[in-house]
């Protein structure tokens, strides 16, 4: 079905006139991923028919890409790009998922109250999610609230494995940039495969929440409202989530180098307000330039790339802020309630080394 989104450019709004959206008037966003044929059409499907009391507004690249959507789709005309279901939910085609798609959907405001968006199989996730993230701006009415990534618990493992070694391929790049991490297929492996899998999984993104689930049957929870880049002030839960963090087994942990891509954890004491101002300093030097600051150049090696940051920063007067970034953005803010969980912070990427990161951390804020 082709729409006419694609010859619409979005026009830029100039942040002096930009409107101010109280954050519980907004509507959340999560972008769902996943490798070719992990189920992320077999979960959309159970979103679209389930009873869960939600208006969700799915967009879908077609509508052919769920066989249930496409039954109902026939009594549909054929220029209407939403179809809305009996539970609820809105599914539309969108086949540029861009900025200019999604603010003409938003006119149907008030019809749901999410958006949950499905990438193809072979996307990388990261850019659209600095994408909407940023994007903010330009539409103001909604925010990004966080990446799921579906995950074939059969082939996953093999689907992770890049052919270069040291290059990661678009399965391990979904893995790495989500929050909310469904293994779907439970039901064709041992306990054995998914314990492996689990912690192959947690090697790549320590970050990221696990959930087993066969044909994507699960707590609607567990993919939307994960408010995991903290856009609006109910960020209990980020803290929570970052508090949580595990890696996998330190013998996955030492073939992290298979994926390409790893998550390194670096702890540090409360900040003084000396240090917090450093701090910025240090992640603008990893996040902007690619470096890291007072260590050996020679030390660093292979040009790493920094996918996903998460982090919680407590200062030694009681404030206690929250770190995200999707590649080089980044943003912190303080915490409401000030909950007390050390200092930690996860770096996901390619060419990292959590003791160089830790030294130049260290030496940087003087901490040692
Ligand atoms: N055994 C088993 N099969 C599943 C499960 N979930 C999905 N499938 C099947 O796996 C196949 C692929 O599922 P889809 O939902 O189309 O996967 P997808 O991620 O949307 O695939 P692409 O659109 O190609 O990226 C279908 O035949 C599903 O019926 C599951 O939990 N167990």
């Amino acid at each position: 079905m082709m729409t006419d989104f694609d010859d619409e450019i979005p026009t830029l709004i100039d942040s002096n006139e930009t409107v101010d959206i109280p954050d519980d008037k907004k509507v959340p966003l999560t972008i769902l991923t996943g490798y070719l044929g992990a189920g992320k059409s077999t979960l959309i499907s159970h979103i679209l028919t389930e009873r869960h009391g939600h208006k969700i507004a799915v967009i879908v690249n077609e509508f052919g890409d769920t066989a249930d959507i496409e039954r109902r789709a026939v009594n549909v005309g054929e220029d209407e790009e939403y179809l809305e279901l009996e539970n609820g939910c809105l599914c539309c085609s969108i086949r540029d998922a861009g900025v200019a798609a999604i603010a003409k959907m938003m006119r149907r405001k008030g019809k749901f109250d999410y958006i949950i968006l499905e990438t193809t199989g072979l996307a990388d996730p990261s850019g659209l999610a600095e994408m909407f993230w940023e994007n903010e701006l330009y539409i103001p009415d909604i925010y990004l609230d966080g990446v799921v990534c579906v995950a074939d618990a059969k082939n996953v493992l093999k689907q992770m494995e890049s052919d270069t070694r040291r290059s990661a391929n678009e399965c391990v790049r979904q893995i790495a940039c989500a929050d909310s991490i469904m293994v779907n297929k439970q039901d064709l492996v041992d306990e054995f495969t998914l314990t492996d899998v689990r912690d192959a999984l947690k090697t790549i993104n320590a970050g990221a929440t696990v959930h087993l689930t066969s044909y994507g049957k699960l707590d609607l929870g567990q993919v939307i409202d994960l408010n995991a880049f903290n856009s609006v002030t109910k960020n209990d839960k980020a803290v929570k989530s970052i508090e949580n963090i595990t890696h996998g087994c330190d013998e996955a942990h030492n073939h992290s180098h298979l994926f390409g891509i790893q998550s390194i954890e670096l702890s540090l004491p409360s900040l003084t307000n000396v240090q917090y101002a450093d701090f910025d300093m240090w992640i603008r030097c990893v996040l902007w330039e690619n470096t890291l600051p007072s260590v050996e150049t020679v030390e660093i090696g292979e040009e790493m790339e920094i996918l996903r940051t998460k982090g919680v920063i407590n200062r030694d007067d009681g404030a206690v802020y929250i770190l995200q970034g999707v590649r080089d953005m980044y943003e912190i803010k303080q915490a409401p309630n000030g909950p007390s969980i050390n200092t930690k912070l996860v770096f996901i990427g390619k060419n990292t080394n959590q003791d160089l990161f830790q030294k130049s951390i260290n030496n940087y804020l003087k901490l040692q």
